[in-house]
């Protein structure tokens, strides 16, 4: 299975999956059609009874949001949307305390422009990805969740939140330094609004779980254990809809969002590789992984 991965995640970098935006056959036939799929950093469940798969995501430390980690996604979803058996996603996390980091800091350090624009490009692929899903997607978010890892739980139809107040969620790239492109803002603002979501990117600002709750950013809260439980409840109501019905409305609400990126992706990868290689970014984002290290000390 290793070796399947590693040949189809080099057939994404050669561009199969980027360039049209749909995995190819040659890359899709190298996958096992069993119910279960194991990779490095991913492992996915499909009960084929409820039509229900878990992608549980299992990178530590922090689940972050590297290069492989992205197309190690990408090909995961692409492979569920494919399989016909499959209507629904819950997307969760096998570490104690964290959904997901982020993108990896250190996929926006100290690298060269080309590897500055796969990695963007990749980015984005996962969130149109996700986003355009014709699946119904929950995120079950078992522990905090800052940036890349908050955008990939806003793309889904559903949140449900472990309630503990060590957790926390939000988009909070201006305290790095960095700006959340308009897509992240997008994202946000079709989500709790357009005033909330100025507030909250100006301030970078991490929500713990009742206050997400309030302003909508989550849709519901649960006990940690109850997480999983309660996201797979929410799965079969929305289940219970036809699925052309819910996904052609899907589809309305969302294609203006994505028409946006996918207009303007080519610009959106030179804006980011200009701005990510800027002298003052650079040393932005090496401070705070350095002060990220220094925490644990
Ligand atoms: C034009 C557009 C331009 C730019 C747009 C870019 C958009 C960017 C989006 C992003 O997603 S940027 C990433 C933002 N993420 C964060 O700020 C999260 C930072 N991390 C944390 O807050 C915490 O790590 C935590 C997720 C709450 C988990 O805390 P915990 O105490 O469990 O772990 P610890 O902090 O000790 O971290 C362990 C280990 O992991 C490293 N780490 C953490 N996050 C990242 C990350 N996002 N990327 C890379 N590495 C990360 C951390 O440094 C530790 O490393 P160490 O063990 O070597 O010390």
């Amino acid at each position: 299975m290793a070796a399947l991965l590693k040949r189809s995640a080099s057939l994404l970098r050669a561009g199969a999956l980027q360039k049209h935006g749909v995995l190819t056959k040659q890359a899709l036939c190298l996958f096992s059609t069993n119910m279960r799929m194991f990779t490095n950093k991913i492992s996915v469940e499909m009960d084929g009874t409820t039509g229900v798969a878990v992608l549980t995501m299992k990178s530590p430390p922090v689940n972050s949001l590297s290069l492989d980690f992205l197309t190690e996604f990408t090909i995961s979803l692409e492979k569920l949307e494919m399989d016909k058996a499959c209507r629904g996603v819950i997307l969760t996390s096998a570490l104690p305390r964290v959904f997901s980091a982020g993108l990896d800091i250190t996929e926006m350090c100290g690298k060269s422009a080309e590897h500055y624009a796969a990695f963007w490009r990749a980015v984005q692929e996962f969130w149109l990805k996700l986003y355009t899903s014709n699946m119904v997607t929950v995120a079950a978010i078992n522990g905090s969740c800052p940036a890349g890892g908050c955008l990939m739980a806003l793309v889904c139809d559903y949140r449900v939140m472990a309630d503990d107040p060590k957790f926390s969620i939000g988009l909070n790239e201006t305290k790095l330094g960095i700006v959340a492109p308009f897509w992240f803002k997008d994202t946000m603002t079709n989500t709790i609004g357009n005033r909330e979501t100025e507030k909250a990117l100006q301030l970078g600002y991490m929500y713990s779980p009742a206050d997400a709750l309030k302003v909508g950013l989550v849709d519901q809260l649960a006990s940690a254990d109850k997480v999983e439980t309660v996201a797979s409840t929410v799965m079969s109501e929305w289940l219970a809809i036809p699925d052309h019905a819910r996904h052609l409305t899907k589809s309305m609400m969302r294609k203006p969002t994505r028409d946006r990126l996918v207009t303007h992706r080519d610009a959106d990868i030179t804006s980011f590789v200009n701005f990510v290689t800027k002298d003052s970014i650079q040393k932005s984002l090496q401070m705070y992984l350095e002060s990220l290290k220094q925490r644990k000390r």
